[in-house]
């Protein structure tokens, strides 16, 4: 099976609140929440198609720290595999250009919003350890 690479923000905000979007009626995967992000292009650094698609998604620009989690998870036709980095907006504020919602969420609030299964490690993680 064809596995689709895919990078994800977690866009927090002065260490309390991170960035959840929710997927739109319109897109793929639609009405479950993810981190903001997309797919790699050819000859894209995982960092270079996160900085691109938080631009194209949110209008703003991010500044990408370390990686959070690489997790697989099988779809019917495909497997996506999620690549989390921590990031933080350095120009603009987001807005929902693409996604039917935006929302900052505490940390104990994120358990509580319904994720693409592929997200669930990335959220386990900052859940435990942050
Ligand atoms: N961006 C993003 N996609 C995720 C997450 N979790 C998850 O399963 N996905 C899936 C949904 C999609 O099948 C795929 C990435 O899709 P996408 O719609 O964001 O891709 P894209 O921004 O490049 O948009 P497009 O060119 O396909 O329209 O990965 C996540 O946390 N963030
Ligand atoms: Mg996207």
């Amino acid at each position: 099976m064809k596995t689709i690479k895919v990078v994800g923000a977690v866009i927090t905000y002065e260490r309390g609140e991170i960035l959840c979007a929710l997927r739109s009626p319109k897109m793929s995967s639609p009405n479950v929440w993810e981190f903001p992000g997309g797919k790699i292009e050819k000859g894209e650094s995982p960092e270079e198609a996160l900085i691109r698609e938080i631009q194209e998604e949110l209008g703003c620009a991010i500044k990408v720290y370390e990686q959070i989690e690489d997790s697989k998870f099988a779809k019917e036709k495909f497997i996506i595999n999620l690549l989390t980095y921590k990031a933080e907006i350095v120009q603009g504020e987001p807005r929902a250009k693409e996604h039917q919602e935006l929302k900052w969420v505490t940390k104990q609030e994120l358990s509580r919003l319904d994720w693409a299964p592929a997200d669930l490690p990335t959220v386990k993680k900052i859940v435990d350890n942050w």
